[in-house]
């Protein structure tokens, strides 16, 4: 465990930039995000600092509101820090790009198009180097990582939840982005199909060599665990700050069912639960 109030040191010339995000997949720099409101202005997170390496699957828990997904966006470049940067993949964060693919809670499928196109559609308009026929392997090859080739001509309208999940995951790693960011993505899971999407998702990260650097936001102690190697604790907004950086020393592969019974597992299970509820008990 690691408190991370200090701030990561920002290298001013490019060399030195260079050799300190070699193994750098994302870095937070001071970031602070603030909105324009009918009541002035809103700080919804305040000078945070966070190094992710690449190949790391870091999870980002808290209550509700005090700011994962504004942290989560100003990474995937759909909100622009009001002071400070995001840099990823060695270049500063302007904007979205293909090198950070996002699945979000709602799937964001397309309702019109098959499974297929919904998948077809988002490699055909990123991969554009790729020919026809290599896009089609794409599609193909992703559908079947997750085993969707049987419902590939179904509209969303037609799949389960974990079904239509099951898509939008294999639509992010088919454009093949070096960063993965999961904004509450089985959030509407039963805990069956849950259980079985973490598998699948470690399975596709285990395929890519564990290579792909994984962001997740999640309310979800138990998961938050089970995937991450560190999980970020945010303190409640405004002005949300990092709380707590908890690491998760359990050793790969990890088996749902013996790792509930691993001292390490109980000791951060305990370690999270105080740092999100102060109070755990109701007194009369
Ligand atoms: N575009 C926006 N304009 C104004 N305020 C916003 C905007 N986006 C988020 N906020 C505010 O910033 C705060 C943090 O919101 P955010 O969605 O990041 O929280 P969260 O931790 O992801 O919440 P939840 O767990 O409920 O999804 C909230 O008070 C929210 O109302």
């Amino acid at each position: 465990m690691k408190n991370i109030d200090k701030p990561i040191q920002f290298a001013d010339s490019a060399n030195d930039f260079h050799k300190l995000t070699r193994n750098t997949s994302i870095l937070i720099n001071d970031v602070t995000v603030s909105f324009k409101g009918k009541k002035g202005e809103f700080t919804a997170i305040k000078d945070i600092n966070l190094e992710i390496k690449k190949g790391e699957i870091v999870s980002l828990i808290g209550h509700s509101g005090c700011g994962k997904s504004t942290l989560m966006n100003t990474i995937s470049g759909m909100v622009s820090p009001s002071k400070g940067e995001v840099i990823a993949n060695e270049n500063l964060v302007k904007g979205p790009g293909p090198d950070r693919g996002i699945v979000f809670q709602n799937y964001s499928l397309l309702p019109w198009l098959s499974v297929y196109k919904n998948i077809f559609e988002a490699v055909d308009s990123v991969l554009k180097d790729k020919t026809k026929a290599e896009k089609h392997d794409i599609v193909e090859n992703n559908l079947s990582m997750v085993n969707l080739m049987p419902h590939k001509d179904k509209l969303p309208g037609q799949l389960s939840g974990g079904m239509k999940q099951r898509v939008a995951i294999a639509r992010a790693f088919a454009i093949n982005p070096s960063i993965l960011l999961l904004d509450e993505p089985f959030g509407a899971l039963d805990a069956l199909t849950k259980g079985s999407m973490h598998i699948e998702l470690l399975k596709l990260w285990n395929l890519d060599n564990r290579n792909k650097t994984i962001v997740m936001v999640t309310h979800d102690i138990e998961e938050a665990i089970f995937l991450s190697d560190r999980v970020v604790v945010m303190n409640n907004g405004p002005e949300a700050t990092i709380r707590e950086i908890v690491d998760i020393n359990l050793p790969r592969p990890r088996n749902k069912k013996e790792i509930a019974h691993d001292p390490e597992y109980i000791r951060v299970h305990d370690r999270l639960l105080s740092l999100l509820f102060e109070k755990l008990s109701i007194e009369d």
